[in-house]
């Protein structure tokens, strides 16, 4: 299956930042090389057997760091839906994320800020270190952006992204997340064609359609398994829904809504969502898979980007000076909603 989403190997060049700007402006989307991210394979392997030990440890030891409303720890939405006494098929339609997650919030000290369930606690500095490596990748991706963005040199020029980042700045809401999609396909009335595993949503995206604590990131890293696919993107201009085949040693890299916001809609948050894939003979399959979410300082002011391709594009976003939010005023903008959602659950 050919995919819609280009691979661009990784590099501190400027024919990998124009190639990452042309991806970013057309899809949203790009999958960079693991080779050239300073992420060894196989952390990224140690890390999805951590995620396995996890999801698969006592309910009720998960159930002891259930997610906090500021978006740290476990969740399982729709647990139910697995249990044939209270299954409805309207569950895992359109709005349902049938998915169980994990989150981290930064660290100190390489320490955890939250409650670890015990399958966890022993695994404090690695989950530290892998989110060390993720955010430096972040750094790297951003960096890149504000080389091909041609930031004006006086106001930072390429490190003026970075620097928003940094976590010398301020706290942030960057976010390590473990994925899991419990395989459906053994329930009766799901259906893959029609059902979805994970709400079309983009990063942050209408907390209606998609009531899943993603917060409102600059950029975000996705990792999967070969043998594991199912995420679909909704093509911006198509309007259609194409599969994204997972590639071997690759990273998956989507704009989130911050950064559209911040780049005046140049940059695009493209609405995608995860899908039980039709797996023939193998049958259904369970999905793991790992994302992190760089935020910028809360601190940071959302002022517009010093770049004449921003500048050109007018009044949309954060160029409209009216309206200077911080980091941290988007997302707690995302967080009410997040109430919202729960108090209507209860
Ligand atoms: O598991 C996936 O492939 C997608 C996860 C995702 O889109 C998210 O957590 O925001
Ligand atoms: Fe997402």
């Amino acid at each position: 299956m050919s995919s819609p989403v280009s691979l661009i190997p990784l590099t501190d060049t400027e024919e990998c930042a124009e190639r990452l700007l042309e991806a970013a402006e057309t899809l949203g989307f790009v999958y960079i090389t693991l080779e050239g991210s300073n992420i060894p394979p196989e952390k990224v392997e140690r890390m999805f057997e951590i995620s396995k030990r996890v999801f698969a440890s006592p309910k009720e030891e998960k159930a002891k760091c259930h997610i906090s409303p500021d978006n740290k720890g476990w969740s399982s939405m729709h647990t139910e839906i697995l249990d044939p006494e209270h299954q409805r098929r309207g569950d895992f339609k359109d709005n349902s994320w049938a998915n169980r997650a994990f989150n981290f919030g930064e660290f100190k000290d390489g320490k955890a800020q939250q409650p670890l369930p015990p399958a966890l606690q022993d695994h404090e500095l690695e989950l530290n270190e892998f989110s060390d490596y993720c955010y430096n990748l972040c750094l790297k991706l951003l960096r890149l952006f504000g080389m091909a963005l041609k930031i004006d040199e006086a106001e930072g020029g390429k490190d003026w992204f970075t620097s928003r980042h940094s976590r010398s700045e301020g706290p942030s809401g960057s976010t390590l997340r473990l994925l899991f999609y419990p395989s459906l396909g053994a329930h009766p009335d799901f259906d893959p064609k029609l059902d979805t595993q994970a709400g079309a949503h983009s990063d942050y995206g209408s907390y209606l359609q998609a009531p899943v604590l993603t917060l409102n990131p600059s950029i975000t890293l996705l990792f999967q398994r070969p043998s594991e696919p199912g995420l679909e993107i909704l093509h911006p201009h198509l309007k259609t829904w194409h599969p994204v085949p997972v590639i071997p040693n690759a990273i998956l890299v989507n704009i989130g809504d911050l950064l559209s916001y911040w780049t005046a809609g140049l940059l695009l948050s493209t609405v995608h969502r995860v899908v039980s894939p039709d797996y023939g003979t193998e049958g259904p399959k369970d999905r793991y898979s790992m994302a992190f979410f760089c935020h910028p300082a809360h601190p940071t002011l959302l002022t517009p980007v010093p770049s004449e391709l921003i500048k050109s594009r007018g009044g949309r976003g954060a160029n409209d000076a009216e309206r200077t939010l911080t980091s941290l005023d988007h997302l707690k903008s995302r967080l009410s909603s997040t109430y919202g959602w729960k108090s209507e659950q209860a």
